[in-house]
């Protein structure tokens, strides 16, 4: 996957991974090495330069219906309270667009419900300024999944947020994904957070990016907080973080 023409950046080259239906996965890698470009594939946002990508068994040829995804910096709309930005998307995806009219309130219980698995009941009317960072991304997850997507692109989704918020917010995205079981694709630099997610873990080579290794976590869910200090879980990430390192230092 190329940017700019021929002589354009590298981004992708062999970069090739299949996940299952209901898989949590998580991409870790050196920075700068295509994690971004790797979900503006999958989502349809930036067509390959050669290859292919297949979604539900379809071959995606532009931006993906049944994709729902929240990013770093969650962009709420200013001038809309949390429960109008989380109902955001049906107003464009369909056969939502269509239904919302005539079915509004099953769609406002259906967002209302989704605000009190991420902890954000009583707070429908605020505002994205009246709300805290972390109680942003939370509404940022409710907004990603209010359509039911199969599929959940996470890039970085908790990585402006502060150790504490962050770590609370992995336990609010794995109760999240247990409720409803989506496939997750989350890509982070932070290892500790894929360790903690993810059922299998891709490790990407630096620019241009492919998978260089894949671990499985054995851990059982729910993982709490605790399951961080295990010694099978400090040894994980210092893997991941040998396997980054050398990824690094190959492409140095
Ligand atoms: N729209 C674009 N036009 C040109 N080059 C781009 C574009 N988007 C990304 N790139 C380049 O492609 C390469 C991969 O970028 P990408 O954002 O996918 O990496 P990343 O692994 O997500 O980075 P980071 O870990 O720093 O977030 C980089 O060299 C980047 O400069």
């Amino acid at each position: 996957m190329r940017y700019g023409g021929a002589e354009g950046t590298l981004a992708l080259k062999n970069a090739s991974m299949s996940v299952r239906d209901g898989e949590f996965v998580a991409v870790v890698g050196p920075s700068g090495c295509g994690k971004s470009t790797l979900m503006k594939a999958v989502t349809g946002l930036w067509p390959p330069t050669r290859g292919e990508v297949t979604v539900a068994g379809k071959a995606v040829k532009g931006p993906v219906g049944i994709v729902g995804m929240a990013f770093q910096n969650s962009v709420q709309l200013p001038w809309r309270n949390t429960l109008d930005n989380i109902m955001l998307p049906l107003e464009i995806v369909e056969p939502h667009a269509s239904r919302l009219h005539a079915h509004k309130s099953d769609y406002v219980a259906k967002a209302r419900e989704l605000m009190g698995l991420v902890g954000l009941t009583g707070f429908e009317k605020r505002y994205p300024w009246q709300l805290s960072g972390g109680m942003q991304q939370r509404a940022s997850l409710c907004r990603a999944l209010i359509h039911d997507p199969k599929l959940l692109m996470l890039d970085e989704p908790f990585g402006a947020l502060d150790m504490f918020t962050r770590e609370e917010l992995w336990g609010v995205l794995q109760d999240l994904w247990m409720a409803r079981k989506p496939t997750v694709i989350l890509v982070t630099h932070d290892l500790r957070e894929a360790v903690f997610l993810a059922d299998r873990i891709l490790v990407m080579s630096a620019r241009p990016g492919r998978f260089v290794a894949e671990y499985n976590v054995p851990f059982p869910r729910p993982r709490t907080l605790e399951t961080t200090y295990l010694p099978d879980f400090i040894e994980i990430t210092h893997m991941l973080r040998s396997l980054i390192q050398s990824a690094r230092q190959d492409a140095a």
